[in-house]
């Protein structure tokens, strides 16, 4: 979808409906619970972080929403579309255009063996984009965007660093204007110094685009910083949902009280 017509798409969807409505979500592995009877809506522009212990389902809801795998109950509505019903080539479709993943390990949302600027401009081909040179423009302007220097467009990510890797696989997934972005630990396994600038770069993004983010992490820190509302689970079930200054500064469950008060000994 062009930029005039994700423009009109926008201005179409009623400003009340939440932009994703997901209703009472379920995943089991055989005996053992996934995820259970998640449900959540998000507003465009808004970001949900989503905070529990490790085995807690959050890399499971985060698959389902993003049609990595399918839910055994629930329902996912999105910009007023019944995503579960939708035909393969639909959803796919949506994923390319109105939505986006970033990956904890740049590798998996990256191409190795092609370059920088391959890796953005693949995007837009893949969105229709034909002009060479309008989309090497492109992938030069994004790989400033994410603070790569012009000179490595014709890099591998391999040449790469940690950090850089992770600023490309941004880049590509932003090129091509999602509304929605599912981002799994994105600051996961970077060292500190680098985990703060790419969430200073991530935050500046995602007000100037008005995205919409939904971020699964460890880190409170991290939430602290992106996320307008936060989702706490345990168990495959969500224990606590609100806006994350008020979940974080008086957090009513007593899984979330241990989870802030755990972070604030270290
Ligand atoms: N492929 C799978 N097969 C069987 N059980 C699974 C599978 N994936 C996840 N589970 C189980 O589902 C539950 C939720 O796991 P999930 O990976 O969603 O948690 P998580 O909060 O993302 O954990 P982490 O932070 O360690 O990634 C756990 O009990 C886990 O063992």
């Amino acid at each position: 979808m062009g930029q005039m017509e994700q423009i009109a798409a926008l201005a179409a969807t009623p400003v009340a409906l939440p932009l994703l409505q997901v209703d009472g979500l379920c995943r089991n592995y055989g005996a053992r619970i996934g995820c259970a009877g998640v449900s959540f809506d998000i507003h465009a522009g808004e970001v949900l972080g989503i905070v529990g212990e490790s085995g807690s389902g959050k890399s499971t809801l985060l698959s389902c929403l993003a049609g990595h795998q399918r839910p055994d109950a629930g329902r996912i509505t999105y910009a007023g579309q019944d995503v579960l019903a939708m035909s393969e080539a639909d959803r796919r479709r949506l994923s390319r255009t109105e939505w986006a993943y970033v990956h904890q390990n740049p590798r998996d949302g990256l191409r190795m063996g092609v370059s920088a600027g391959g890796n953005v401009g693949e995007r837009l081909m893949a969105v229709g984009a034909r002009n060479y040179g309008q989309i090497r423009t492109r992938a030069h302007d994004w790989l400033g965007r994410v603070e790569i220097a012009a000179d490595r467009i014709d890099d591998r990510p391999s040449a790469f660093s940690g950090g850089m890797q992770q600023r490309l696989q941004i880049a590509r997934n932003l090129v091509t204007g999602p509304r929605l972005v599912f981002m799994d630990e994105p600051t996961g396994g970077l060292d500190v110094s680098v985990q703060a600038r790419l969430l200073d770069l991530l935050r500046g993004l995602v007000r100037d685009m008005g995205l919409s983010v939904i971020i699964v992490t460890h880190d409170l820190a991290v939430v602290r910083l992106l996320a307008d509302r936060l989702m706490v689970m345990k168990s495959g079930r969500v224990v606590e949902q609100g806006l994350t200054d008020q979940v974080l500064d008086d957090p009513q469950h007593a899984y979330t009280q241990l989870l802030v008060s755990s972070v604030l000994q270290v």
